[in-house]
């Protein structure tokens, strides 16, 4: 697929006591499925920046953001490619509240199927279709890029990934 300019994104996930929050989308872009917490970058801001103000905004905290990742991808229709920064942050400070566009929620990172942990499991058919093939490299705090590309699929009536790939970067990010 074929773009002519790169919209920047962001996207941040906190971890605490074993347990990842993400948000479930009410509105917009990603509409009823979970993510982390992100939105543009705006012009006078850098990315780390704006993933401060996103996760603020749509969660209520602040946390100590590390960047892991890139995804970047491509959708039909959209003549812009999307570069999205992962961040992730360990520990946050102030209450995790509900906005008109998130609603948090903690997961288990617990990778042990017995665990007693009370917390939900990692709602994996509720993200982003090609979500699941990174979430790993997410949680194990290895650095990582990707890119995918969504079609319109006309029997279903909704964008679905034709053509992806993830892959782990060194200290460098190489
Ligand atoms: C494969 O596609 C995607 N996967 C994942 N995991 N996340 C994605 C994908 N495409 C977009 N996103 C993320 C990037 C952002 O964090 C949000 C979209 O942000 P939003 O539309 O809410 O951002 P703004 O334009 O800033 O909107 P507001 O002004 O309403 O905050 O989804």
């Amino acid at each position: 697929m074929e773009y002519s300019k790169v919209k920047l994104y962001t996207n941040a996930f906190i971890f605490h006591d074993k347990k990842i929050l993400l948000g479930y989308k009410k509105r917009g872009f990603g509409i009823h499925k979970y993510n982390g917490f992100g939105g543009k970058v705006e012009p006078e801001e850098t990315s780390l920046e704006a993933a401060a103000r996103e996760l603020e905004e749509e969660a209520g905290i602040k946390s100590p953001l590390k960047h892991i990742g890139v995804l970047f991808f491509l959708s039909d229709g959209e003549e812009n490619a999307f570069h999205i920064d992962i961040y992730r942050g360990e520990g946050f400070e102030g209450t995790v509240i509900e906005t008109d566009e998130m609603r948090p929620q903690w997961f288990s990172t617990a990778i042990d199927e017995h665990s007693s942990d009370a917390a939900p499991k990692i709602p994996y058919d509720q993200l982003w279709e090609t979500d699941p093939y990174w979430y790993p490299l997410l949680l194990s705090n290895t650095k990582f890029r990707g890119r995918a590309d969504f079609r319109m699929d006309s029997e279903k009536g909704k964008l679905l990934p034709c053509k992806w790939w993830y892959g782990v970067l060194d200290d460098e990010g190489k």
